[in-house]
C-alpha cells in the first residue's frame, strides 16, 4: 500500500487508511509545537519520569529562560557537563551546589545552569523517546522559545580514527534511510530525521577554532542494539561472519555513515516534528573496521567524551556573545 501524508493535526481516523504514514513536520519556528490537541483539554500534566507537573511546579518560572538543552546517555556525564558549562560561563556560585532537578525519580537526571538544561536520557530509542516527550512538553508549558537541542554522546566510528567528533548530517536507520519509524495503534508512522544544516555548519566552524577537537560531518546510523544490531562479533549471540560484518560496515560507509549509536533517529525526528532545532554531536570511541571491543584506557575515553561537550560549549558561548 502506498504511503499517505499525515499532517500534524490529522485525526486518529486517518490512521486507518494506510499501513505506512509519512508524518509532515511543521516549519521550524521560534515556538515549541506540541502536536497533541488532547493536551489542551487536560487540567494537569504530570511529567511522571521527571517528577515534575504543571500543578505542582511553576514551570515558566523554573524553565522559562532555557535556550539550550544538552542531552546524553549517562547521568554522570550530564552532571559534569552542567558543572563544566557553569565554569565556562563564569557564573557565580559553587559547582557543587548544582542539584538534580529530577532527584525525586531515578529515571533521568536534570541540571539547570543559566539558560542551559543538561539531561540524561539512558540508552536506546525507547528511553530517550520518553524523555523527549516530557522535555518537549516541559519546554511548551514553560513558554520557552528559540530553544536548540544537542545530543552530546559517544559512538562507534566507521572509518574514522578514535576520538573523532561526528556532527550528524543525516540520522539514518539500519537500512541507511533518513527516517524514524514509530508504530502507533498498530500502524507505522514514518518521520523525517533531517537535522538543521545551519547548526551543524556552525558546529564545524566552532571545531576549527578549537585545539584537539577533530571533527567531521557525516551520517549517523542509529540501531536498536549495541551488539548484533551494530554488527558486533562479540555479543552473547552472533548470527553472521566477520566478512558479513565488514561488508555491512563498508556499505554503511559508502552511503555516508561515519558513526553508529542508539538514539539519533528518534531525537532528530521528535525535535523536527515539534519545530525544534537540533544537532547530534558524538565522539567515536573506536574504529569499527578495526574491532568491536572498547579497549581504550579509561582516562583516554574520559577525554574523548569531553570533546562533544567542549565543542557545544564553544557554540553556546559564541551564541551568548561571551566569545567572538
Ligand atoms: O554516549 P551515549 O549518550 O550513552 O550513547 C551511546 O552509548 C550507548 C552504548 O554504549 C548508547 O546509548 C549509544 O547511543
Ligand atoms: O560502538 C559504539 C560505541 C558507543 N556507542 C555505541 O552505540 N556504539
Amino acid at each position: 500500500m502506498a504511503p499517505i501524508l499525515l499532517n500534524s493535526m490529522a485525526t486518529v481516523t486517518d490512521l486507518s487508511q494506510s499501513e505506512f504514514i509519512i508524518h509532515e513536520p511543521p516549519l521550524v519556528t521560534d515556538q515549541v509545537h506540541v502536536m497533541n490537541p488532547h493536551l489542551e483539554t487536560m487540567k494537569e500534566d504530570i511529567l511522571y519520569h521527571f517528577n515534575l507537573g504543571t500543578n505542582t511546579h511553576n514551570l515558566p518560572e523554573m524553565f522559562g529562560d532555557i535556550k539550550f538543552v544538552c542531552v546524553g546517555g549517562s547521568a554522570n556525564r550530564m552532571k559534569s557537563f552542567a558543572q563544566f558549562i557553569h565554569q565556562e560561563l563564569a557564573l557565580s556560585g559553587n559547582i557543587d551546589d548544582i542539584t538534580d532537578i529530577c532527584e525525586g525519580t531515578d529515571r533521568y537526571s536534570m541540571y539547570k545552569v543559566g539558560p542551559i538544561l543538561s539531561i540524561s536520557h539512558g540508552m536506546g530509542v525507547p528511553s530517550i523517546s520518553i524523555m523527549l516527550h516530557e522535555l518537549i512538553k516541559l519546554l511548551h508549558h514553560a513558554h520557552c522559545h528559540n530553544v536548540v537541542l544537542f545530543r552530546i554522546g559517544t559512538s562507534g566510528g566507521v572509518g574514522l580514527a578514535p576520538g573523532t567528533v561526528v556532527v550528524t548530517d543525516k540520522a539514518v536507520d539500519c537500512f541507511f534511510r533518513p527516517q524514524f519509524d514509530q508504530v502507533v495503534l498498530g500502524k507505522v508512522i514514518i518521520r523525517s530525521t533531517e537535522l538543521d544544516e545551519g547548526i551543524f555548519k556552525e558546529l564545524l566552524q566552532c571545531s576549527s577554532e578549537l585545539d584537539n577537537c577533530p571533527t567531521v560531518i557525516g551520517n549517523t546510523m542509529c540501531t536498536h542494539d549495541f551488539y548484533e544490531g551494530q554488527g558486533r562479533l562479540d555479543g552473547a549471540l552472533c548470527s553472521f561472519t566477520t566478512e558479513d560484518k565488514m561488508e555491512y560496515l563498508r556499505k554503511a560507509y559508502n552511503t555516508g555513515v561515519r558513526n553508529i549509536e542508539m538514539e539519533s533517529t528518534v531525537f532528530a525526528a521528535l525535535c523536527r516534528a515539534c519545530g525544534l532545532k537540533a544537532a547530534v554531536v558524538c565522539v567515536t570511541l573506536l574504529n569499527r573496521f578495526d574491532g568491536d571491543q572498547i579497549s581504550t584506557p579509561h582516562d583516554v575515553l574520559v577525554e574523548y567524551q569531553q570533546r562533544p561537550q567542549v565543542l557545544v560549549a564553544h557554540l553556546i558561548k559564541k551564541r551568548l556573545g561571551l566569545i567572538i
